[in-house]
Order: structure tokens, then sequence, then C-alpha cells
């Protein structure tokens, strides 16, 4: 019991495991596909949205840079910048100078993505300022640029060549205006109509609101979540962002993600997985995309362009397709239910089906024990009478084994000559469809001989017979005891002489015997004289030895042939064979003169050591048409009775 248990337990973890296997397995490839699916979704919706930010941002820049190309084109602008150097030809008077402020500060008021335009001499002297809320302001005049990134970046410039800085603090302005925002500061040179360069133009972009347009044309999703990082790992956007909540504008980006960025600075365009999102991420150079058209070449402070904007989305799992897909979840929840169900119904069963198999088998030992070792012989034979089966107890007897009968073996070849036709007999019999018997001696592998009863009956199918079924039972001992009982019922059993029936059957046999051969058959009655007295004065005890004593004698002056009964108390017949009456009266003289000689020793304590006894005899002889022997020993008694009457120890023969 207690390893079955644990056996049953093995088989419903196995019941409930390989269905998930099984039905994981099968669903896998699907639920895959559908996973991919939804990831090429994701990947596709951020390349869109990418694309959405990356156009914004340049044709934002680009239109910055066409606008300081424009500007720088004025002609009102040159002759602003030549009025204010040597040889300071007034041709450009201070009225075409406050006009010339008041439109460029219009144009600022106008453009919330400019802080401020700023027209700067060949010395970097600020000649005229326009900002966003402010307009021109003669205070700045006497700022000087000349240190800047951006002066010293557009002092080789040519006509229509462009710097851009990179973006950040706008110090100046935030000098005197209080509020810091980031800029993007683009310079390009101013150059007459003579081809000689009076200064340059440096046009602030607001950084934020940049920024911010960026962010709108990338969020069309709220999962979406925009990076964006100069070359240097700088972080570039002004809005905080949910991914990077601790992060704002110039924040090091290689610190604060340093994976991410080590992912990221490898290519110049990808798909990186972050944690639990997935980036599209693109390197817009701004130098060379999309700008065409007004300007030559545009240039920056080099390690710090290309920017890297990217897009990140929530990378689908399971958990999410599975809830968002409750339809395939409860499916599937369905299915492995059914699967583990169909499982531990059949881990049950098999259980069942296991225990009832191993009973049966034990039964089939049992019941084949009881076969092979029954105390009888079992046997089958097929329609020639070959075995087809035999028990081990009929083998033993046989002394055969199994391979040298089965199949081998017409059995008929162990059945003695003598008892063979019975055999035949019954298991002609039995193929016909009767139960029959016979009784037969077996003749061993050693040629001892078994002597046994056969009880058979036949299968048969569809009126055929097919083979014989038979109980053989051993009748050795049987026969030994019926031998016993014969023996015993034919013989005296106190001198172990026969006894007066056997003297009678045996008696028949010798007449008849005697008639056919016409030879003669003497009888003669034989009495021990006065036994009476021996029983009275030495006791029964005596008596026996003397009758035991007396057969002895007898027996040792007999033939082979002779046949020595005892038929009464102390009374003896012989039946002799081919005996004339002469003879038997011979020997009846023969048996009285010994006894008479004989001493019988006795164990008595007041008698002699030894007694002596006589006997009478009649003599006779069987008549050639007598049939029993009842007549021939009326005489022989009549002739015992005369010689009794004569004075005993003697003999009287009745010839008729
Ligand atoms: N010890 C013994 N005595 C037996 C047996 N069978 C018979 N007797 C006895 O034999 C005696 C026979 O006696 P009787 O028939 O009177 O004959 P008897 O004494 O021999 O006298 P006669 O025959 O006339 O000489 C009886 O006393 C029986 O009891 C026996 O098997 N054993």
């Amino acid at each position: 019991m207690r390893s079955i248990l644990p056996r049953l337990y093995l088989r419903l973890l196995l019941a409930v495991i390989l269905p998930l296997i099984l039905v994981t397995s099968t669903l896998w490839p699907v639920l895959y596909v559908h996973m991919e699916t939804r990831l090429d979704g994701v990947r596709s919706e951020a390349n869109a949205v990418l694309r959405v930010g990356e156009d914004a941002l340049t044709r934002d820049i680009n239109e910055t840079l066409n606008y300081a190309l424009a500007i720088a084109e004025m002609p009102a602008l040159q002759q602003q910048l030549a009025a204010q150097q040597p040889p300071f030809e007034d041709s450009f008077s201070p009225d075409d100078s406050s006009r010339l402020a008041t439109f460029l500060s219009t144009l600022m008021n106008h453009s919330p993505r400019y802080t401020k335009l700023v027209l700067i001499d060949n010395e970097g002297n600020e000649v005229l300022r326009a900002s966003q809320g402010i307009g021109a302001d003669p205070r700045f005049e006497t700022l000087n640029h000349a240190h800047t990134d951006y002066f010293k970046g557009s002092s080789q410039l040519r006509s229509r060549e462009l710097y851009i800085s990179p973006p950040g603090r706008n110090l100046q302005y935030e000098l005197f205006s209080g509020e810091v925002v980031p800029v993007v500061n683009v310079t390009t040179p101013v150059i007459d109509t003579d081809g000689k360069r009076q200064g340059i133009v440096l046009l602030s972009l607001n950084w934020p609101h940049l920024t911010r347009a960026l962010h709108q044309s990338m969020q069309v999703d709220p999962e979406a979540k925009v990076l964006l990082v100069d070359a240097q790992g700088r972080w570039l956007l002004t809005q905080s962002t949910q991914q990077f909540p601790d992060i704002g504008f110039g924040g090091d980006f290689t610190k604060e993600a340093p994976e991410a960025w080590q992912l990221l600075s490898r290519q110049d365009e990808g798909y990186v997985s972050l944690d639990d999102h997935l980036l599209r991420f693109q390197s817009p150079d701004i130098r060379t995309q999309l700008y065409s058209g007004l300007a030559g070449h545009i240039f920056s402070a080099d390690e710090t362009l290309p920017w890297m904007l990217g897009v990140s989305f929530p990378t689908p799992s399971w958990y999410s397709l599975l809830k968002e897909e409750t339809t395939v979840l409860w499916f599937l929840i369905l299915i492995y239910a059914i699967a583990a169900a169909f499982g531990v119904f059949w881990a049950f069963t098999n259980h069942q089906q296991r225990k009832l198999r191993k009973n049966t088998q034990q039964q089939a030992a049992e019941v084949r024990s009881l076969y092979e070792n029954a105390p009888c012989g079992y046997h089958s034979l097929d329609e020639d009478g070959t075995v087809i089966k035999m028990n081990q107890t009929e083998l033993d007897w046989l002394g055969y084994n199994a391979e040298e009968v089965i199949g081998r073996l017409q059995y008929r070849e162990v059945i003695s000559h003598d008892t063979r036709d019975a055999f035949d007999a019954a298991f002609a019999n039995v193929k016909k469809g009767q139960k029959d018997e016979a009784e037969c001696t077996l003749l061993t592998h050693r040629g001892h001989a078994r002597h046994v009863v056969i009880q058979a009956s036949g299968y048969r199918h569809n009126g055929r017979f097919i083979y014989s079924r038979a109980s053989v039972f051993d009748l050795t001992e049987r026969k030994q005891l019926e031998e016993q009982l014969r023996a015993q019922a034919m013989t005296d059993p106190l001198t172990g002489v026969f006894n007066r029936r056997y003297l009678q059957s045996q008696a028949a046999i010798e007449m008849s015997r005697g008639l056919r051969h016409s030879t003669p058959l003497s009888l003669i009655a034989i009495d021990i004289d006065h036994f009476k007295r021996i029983n009275d004065e030495y006791g029964h005890d005596t008596g026996d030895e003397v009758l035991k004593r007396f057969t002895h004698v007898m027996k040792g002056l007999l033939r082979q042939e002779d046949l020595l009964c005892r038929v009464g108390g102390e009374e003896f017949a012989i039946l002799l064979p081919n005996t004339a009456i002469p003879q038997a009266q011979h020997i009846a003289e023969r048996i009285r003169a010994t006894v008479e000689h004989t001493q019988v020793s006795i164990d008595h304590e007041t008698a002699g050591q030894t007694l002596r006894i006589t006997a009478s005899f009649g003599v006779t002889h069987i008549l050639p048409h007598e049939t029993t022997l009842k007549a021939a020993l009326k005489r022989a008694d009549t002739g015992l009775y005369e010689a009794k009457e004569a004075g005993r120890n003697r003999i009287v023969v009745k010839d008729n």
C-alpha cells in the first residue's frame, strides 16, 4: 500500500504537468506569433512616432536656419552694420536704425520660437538686439559677444554658411531677465553687396519651445516616452519624462542610465530593450539632414552633434497580452483544466486498472500453481492426440520436461499396450463431444508403470473439436490397497495361510484346469486332536502358537502348487492339484508322522518346555463331474470324522 500511494501521487503530478506541457507546447506557437505581431506593432508605432518627432525637430531647426539666412540677406541689416563701422557712413540714420530695431522686435514677438535676434559687428559688439517680449533695448548695445562660441564659430564662415551652437543656458538673457531659458544659438555672417563681411546675425532658438513641440508631436500615445541626448550623452529635454524623472536639461544621461547609454552609443539607430520598454532611436544630424536650398555648410561644436532622438513604448508582456486577450486566457484555462481533468481521470483509472491487473495476475499465478502442483495430472490434447498442455505433476509422473512433451509427444505413446485400446476408445468419444474416462497404465520415461484413470472432456467450437481437457488420477495406491484388501480377504491372519473363501474360489479354477488337462485333484481335511485341551491347559495364546507351528510344519512338507487353507478353528484343508488319492494319502501320512514327532515349544510356567500334538486326516479326491468343492469337502470331513472315531492320529481315505 505504501509503495502504491507515492506512485499514485507521481501519476497525479504527471497528469497535471504533462497536460500543461502539452497545452503550452501546442498553444505556444500561436501565442508566440501573437506576441510577435504585437511586438511588430510596437516597433511600427515607435518607428512612425520617431519619424514624426524627427520631422518636427528638423523642420523647426531648418526653419530657424533659413530664417537666420533670410535676415542676414536684408540690406537694411547690412547698412546698419556698415554705419557702425569705419568709415562710419551716415547713409543709415538713427531713424533708420530705430525702424529696423522695431521691425526686428515685431518679428520676434510674432514668433515664440525665438528668444532674440542680435546683430553683431566684426569685433563682437552688439549693434542691434530684438528680444522676445523685451524689444530692442539700448542697454545691450555695450555687450560684446567676442568670447562666445557662436561668435568664434562663425568668424570664418562664408556667405550662406551657418554655425549652430549646442543647446545651452542663455546666460546673457538670464542676466537681465532673471529667467533661465535654454537656447540654441544660430549665427550666420552678414556680407554686403561688395562681398565685405559686416558682422553676424545671431538668432536664438527657444529650446523649451522646440522640445515642447517635439514632445507633443511624439506623444501620440500616452505610453510613449521621448528621449533626446547629444553626442556626449547630455540630456536635452526640458520637460520631465516618466522614464527618467530625475534627470533635467543638461543632466548627464551616461550616469543616470549607464547601461542604456552603452547600448545607445554603439549604434546610430536601432532598437534597444530598456527594462520593460522597447526604445527606438535614431541620430538625426542637423548639419546634414533635410537642410537644402539656401545654406552652404552648417558648422557646430563637433562633439555635441549628432543628437540622439528616441521614443520608447512598453514592451508587451505575456501577462499584459493575456490580460488584454481575456478570451484567449479563458480558452487557455479551459483547455488546461480539461487536459488536467482528463489526466487526473487517467491517473485514477490507470491506478485502478493496474490494481485489477495485479490482482488478476496474482489469481492467475495461484490458479497456475494449483494447476501445476495439483495432486492429479492435467493435460490437453489436440485432435491428433498430441500434447498441447500438461501440468507439472503429470510431467513429474512421466519423468519428462515440458519442452520434450508439448507439441511433440503423442499421448498414447506413454500408454501401455494393454491399456491403449481403452484410451483410444475414450479419446474417440471425447472427440465426439462426450465425457469419458479410461483406466490406463502410463509408462514413464524410465520404464516404470503407473496405473491411472483418465477423465476427459472436449472443448468444441462451432461444432468442431478443438482440444481435450483431461484429469489424470493416480491409481497406484488404490491398486495396492485393493491388492492388500484382496490378500487380507483371502488370508487367515493368524497363520498366514489361505482361508476357506480362497479355497473355494481357487478350487473352481483348479477343478476346471484338472478337467481340461485330465489331471487328478485331491483334498485332505485335517483337524488337530484334542486341541481344546491345549487351550484349556496352556491358554489361548499357546493354542495360537501351536496353530502357527502346525501350519509351518505342514507348509514345509507341501509343494509350491499345493494350497493349504485354514477352514475352521483348528481345521485345515489341503487342495493338491495333479495329485491322485494314493499320493494324497502319502502326503497326509508324511504330515501326520512329522506332526506327531514335532515338539512344540511353549512358554508356560507350570508346563514343560515342549508339547506334542497329533492330527487326524480325511483324504478324498474331486470327482470328474463335480463342479464345486462342497461334496469333496463333505467326504473329506467324513473321513476325518471316522479317523477321530477310530482313535485319532490317523488317516481315513474316502474315495467316493
Ligand atoms: N487357541 C485357539 N483355539 C481355537 C481357535 N479356534 C478354535 N479353537 C479352539 O479349538 C477347540 C476345538 O475343540 P473341539 O472342537 O472340541 O475339538 P478337540 O478338542 O480338538 O477334540 P477333537 O477334535 O475331538 O480331537 C475349541 O476349544 C476352540 O475354542 C484358535 O484360533 N485359537
